[in-house]
């Protein structure tokens, strides 16, 4: 090859070279374009997906990744107060609106606190929101999910049955007539006696006996109202001592509580593990003793007779029974006795109110004979006296958590899969929107016939709905109708001296059950004949 050759193959090489790299490097830029491209498309997409879904989303606080909106809840409740966190969340519902979306870590709770949303929950999405979220409650206090309040499907769907059909039956409310009867008298006898000596009486305490025992008797058969045993250190107060412990433990719900990670922390769970234990042992005891009476062919007296009897295809198991008992226990006694407190705490504050509800006991029942249940549907202003009381101060102010096991539309919105999802019953009965004059205790709203006609179910929902709605609610309206008309009719109700009567306070205590911050105290002045007051 010549000089001239070897200049050309130079040039042709120094020509072919920036081509060559020049090829290369714009495939490899084009490919890196075209991933450019392509996961600005899937980030777009996604990211219209994700902008799709959360405008799907019904609406609440600010957002943190990953944390949620457990910052914001964290600076104004703290992780471990329970009332602080109830309050931040009624103030988040006013922000927010009646249907709002909290995250806490990967936690979705949903806060329904109007009527026509709780209708979509409770109604028309019954069967996709009837789920309980896992929990230490279910696990210990619920029996292993084997109880009412924590059973789910089939299991569920049998319980309910027995409530309706063996348990809270027009039949069994007939039989057991008497022993509340029975118990309602032994508090008017002991008030009277206590007036007599010119005592302050405490409200709570009376009530809390009369629903007990009454509930006792029905449940375990009347010789187990106390079970005392030294060899196995149940003493006359053990009862109410693991019942007080059920509510305390479950109402403490805090935002420890709730964010995954931190609720192994703080031994909530030993505490219950042990509560379990404890319970498991006494109601035992009631179980050997009611099964050996049954072996000798003795009949069915009380209900855990009949869940002991049930025929073998049917048969409950020892879990399911004590859930069941427990369940019924701790589900009467502490909302009753909540709304005759609450009632007797608003009559006392308006006593044109206490004395028109007397002067209508006089006028139907007259002075001599102590009210018979068969008398109050003709005493109309004190029904509606007990329904204004369930309006304004629901004993159960919260929900027990529902959850959603695939996402569920509610109105125009979409809640994801496992949310646990809270009805506010006290914001629907004290909805602005609905009610005049919310927060006034004023029962004539049930009276006025034009008004009252148009109260509908949702407009006040203090038992809940639905297949979680409350299996009790009959029978906790009576006893609270029994005690609260023995109460007003039998006693002329003062504050103590020196107090007025809006010196009496409506604040709220916080828990499961919604009590008044103190135990109500009044003097008692009896209004009938001494006769009338002894059994
Ligand atoms: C004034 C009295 C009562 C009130 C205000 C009340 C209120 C409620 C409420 C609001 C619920 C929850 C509904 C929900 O989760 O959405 C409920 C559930 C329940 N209540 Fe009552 N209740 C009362 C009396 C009773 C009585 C006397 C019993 C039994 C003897 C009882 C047993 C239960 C049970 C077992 C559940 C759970 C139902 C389930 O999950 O299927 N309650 N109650």
């Amino acid at each position: 090859m010549g000089s001239e050759d070897a200049w050309m193959t130079s040039q042709l090489h120094s020509l072919q070279h920036p081509w060559s790299w020049n090829a290369a490097g714009l495939g490899r830029a084009l490919y890196i374009l075209a991933g450019v491209v392509f996961f600005a498309v899937v980030y777009f997409e996604q990211s219209s997906k994700r902008r799709e879904r959360l405008a799907k989303l019904p609406p609440g606080p600010f957002q943190w990744p990953y944390l949620g909106s457990l910052p914001h809840l964290f600076l104004s409740a703290g992780l471990r107060s329970s009332s602080k966190l109830r309050e931040t969340v009624a103030a988040l519902e006013t922000k927010h609106g009646p249907i709002m979306l909290l995250q806490i870590a990967d936690l979705h709770v949903l806060v329904v606190s109007s009527g026509e949303f709780a209708k979509q929950v409770l109604v028309t999405h019954d069967a996709e929101f009837f789920f309980r979220p896992r929990c230490g409650v279910g696990k210990y206090l619920g029996f292993g999910s084997a109880d009412i309040a924590f059973a789910e499907g089939r299991h569920h769907w049998y319980l309910r049955k027995l409530c309706d059909t063996r348990l809270f039956s027009s039949e069994s409310f007939a039989s057991n007539a008497p022993i509340r009867k029975h118990e309602a008298a032994n508090m008017l006898r002991s008030l009277f006696e206590a007036s007599q000596r010119g005592e302050a009486i405490c409200v709570r305490d009376a009530v809390t006996t009369f629903v007990r025992n009454s509930l006792c008797g029905m449940l375990l058969g009347t010789g187990h109202l106390d079970v005392e045993n030294t060899s196995l250190h149940f003493t006359k107060e053990t009862l109410t001592t693991l019942l007080d412990e059920v509510v305390a433990v479950a109402g403490d719900t805090t935002l420890r509580e709730l964010t995954p990670g931190l609720n192994s922390w703080g031994g909530r769970d030993e505490q219950m593990k042990d509560l379990h234990l404890r319970l498991t042992k006494y109601f035992q005891v009631i179980l050997d003793d009611r099964s050996l009476r049954l072996e000798t062919n003795a009949e069915p007296e009380a209900l855990v007779d009949v869940l002991l009897s049930l025929d073998e295809d049917q048969k409950l198991s020892s879990d399911a029974i004590m859930g069941i008992l427990l369940d019924s226990l701790v589900g009467g006694i502490y909302p009753i006795t909540a709304t005759v407190e609450w009632a007797l705490t608003e009559l006392v504050r308006h006593p044109a109110l206490l004395e028109r509800v007397q002067m209508e006991m006089t006028e139907v029942v007259g002075p001599y004979h102590i009210v018979h249940e068969a008398e109050f549907s003709q005493l109309s202003f004190f029904q509606a006296i007990v329904k204004e009381t369930l309006r304004l101060h629901p004993a159960m102010a919260m929900s027990l958590p529902h959850m959603n096991k695939v996402a569920t539309p509610v109105g125009d919105y979409e809640v994801p899969a496992n949310t646990c999802v809270v009805m506010d019953y006290a914001a629907i009965g004290r909805d602005a929107k609905v009610w005049p004059k919310p927060l006034q205790f004023d029962p004539r709203r049930f009276v006025d016939t034009d008004a009252a006609s148009q109260i509908d179910t949702f407009k006040l929902l203090p038992f809940g709905y639905g297949r979680r709605g409350c299996p009790g609610a009959n029978l906790g309206v009576i006893l609270v109708q029994l005690s609260l008309a023995y109460l007003v009719q039998g006693f002329d109700w003062r504050p103590l001296k020196g107090q007025l009567p809006h010196d009496i306070h409506v604040q709220e205590a916080a828990g499961v059950f919604c009590f008044r911050s103190t135990p109500l105290t009044l003097r008692a002045t009896p209004r009938l004949s001494s006769t009338l007051y002894e059994i």
